[in-house]
């Protein structure tokens, strides 16, 4: 499948109304990369392993890039964008040299194209993700290899918040605990939580394309006698009180604002507790989803906990710490560890 790729050279500050505006033009999908994106966490903590930088793009600047189906008339959508953005000046937002181009791009190449950036990474002390397609021999006793191949999911691991959870599971698995990871993207939690030594794993996804690449990449870690994975959210899995709370089950289903799921069991409708894996409550539920849906789900998360159960929670951006943080107490949660890493903040809270 062919699709048109509009690209816009501008600035972080510009960056979200731009995709904003990308989307207002029709676009199907928006990808932002940031100057050094991918290879901070190694810089920052484990030196290097690669001395290559994976962008070039300036400090402060930033490239959007918006994808839109062939049958799109681009002139069209120049038309409307180009004068918005310049606009934008006028609102006091600077968009920088907001260089314009687009192009058509083969869907199955720009679908790989990322893999070039992705290299092994040390992400933690004892934690290395390895993109299957690399080659990489260990360099440090205890190092335990994630293999991965994250497809179209996200958590390759080289986001800050997929980073601080995985430091957190580490500091916090001791040996043979049961653990739910919420939103498991690629499955790359569930992997790592296993290999620090976790008994068992039940990885929950409500985007089909997440629950397909969780599922594969517990193949390649050959962990699918201790991984489970579901086309779940968690309070169709509690079923029960949860599901009968109008509050949760009202909010709930706004939780998930343009998904293309195909929420074949986000309705919670209760998810048979035969083969799961775990038995609830489990000692360690671990969520990397955004801040405004973690809020949502506080109350179920610490339903789903044993007392003295920890809950490990990111995908937050440093504006909406209060947010979580007050939803966390709200629930019954002690704060135990609040790390950050770049603009994304991740807290690991107790259950009493
Ligand atoms: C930011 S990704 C995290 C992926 C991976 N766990 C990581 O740390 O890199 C968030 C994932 O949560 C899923 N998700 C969003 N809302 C959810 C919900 N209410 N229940 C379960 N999964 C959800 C999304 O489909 C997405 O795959």
């Amino acid at each position: 499948m062919l699709w048109h790729e509009l690209t816009i050279h501008t600035t972080e500050e510009a960056q979200e109304m731009i995709s904003n505006l990308m989307y207002e033009a029709g676009a199907g999908g928006v990808s932002i990369e940031e100057s050094g994106t991918l290879n901070k966490v190694r810089d920052t903590r484990y030196g290097e392993l690669y001395d290559q930088p994976l962008n070039d793009i300036p400090e402060g600047e930033a490239v959007i890039k918006g994808y839109y189906s062939e049958s799109v008339s681009m002139e069209e959508v120049l038309a409307e964008f180009t004068p918005r953005v310049e606009e934008l000046r006028g609102f006091g937002i600077n968009p920088g040299k907001a260089i314009i181009s687009w192009q058509t791009v083969d869907e199955d190449e720009w679908a790989h194209a990322w893999k070039q950036y992705f290299k092994p990474l040390r992400v933690s002390e004892r934690l290395t993700i390895k993109p299957t397609w690399e080659e990489y021999t260990p360099t440090h006793p205890g190092e335990a290899i994630i293999e991965l191949d994250p497809g179209m999911a996200f958590g390759t691991g080289t986001h800050p918040t997929t980073a601080l959870c995985l430091r957190a599971l580490e500091k916090n698995i001791t040996g043979g605990e049961e653990v739910i990871d919420v939103g498991t993207g690629s499955g790359i939690l569930a992997v790592g939580a296993m290999l620090l030594g976790a008994k068992s794993v039940l990885a929950l996804d409500l985007d089909p394309v997440a629950v397909e690449s969780a599922r594969e990449n517990v193949l390649l870690n050959r962990l699918e006698d201790r991984i489970t994975v579901k086309e779940s959210d968690l309070l169709s899995l509690l079923g029960g009180e949860g599901a009968a709370d109008s509050a949760a089950g009202d909010m709930w289903p706004s939780a998930r604002p343009g998904h293309t799921l195909s929420d074949s069991n986000s309705h919670n409708e209760p998810v048979s507790q035969d083969s799961l894996g775990v038995t609830l409550p489990v000692k360690i539920v671990v969520a990397n989803i955004l801040a405004e849906i973690i809020v949502l789900f506080t109350d179920d998360v610490y339903r789903a906990l044993q007392p003295g159960g920890l809950y490990i929670t990111s995908g937050i951006y440093k504006d909406k710490e209060g947010l979580v943080e007050e939803a966390l107490t709200k629930s019954g949660f002690d704060i135990i560890e609040v790390s950050r890493e770049e603009d994304w903040v991740a807290f690991t809270a107790g259950k009493r």
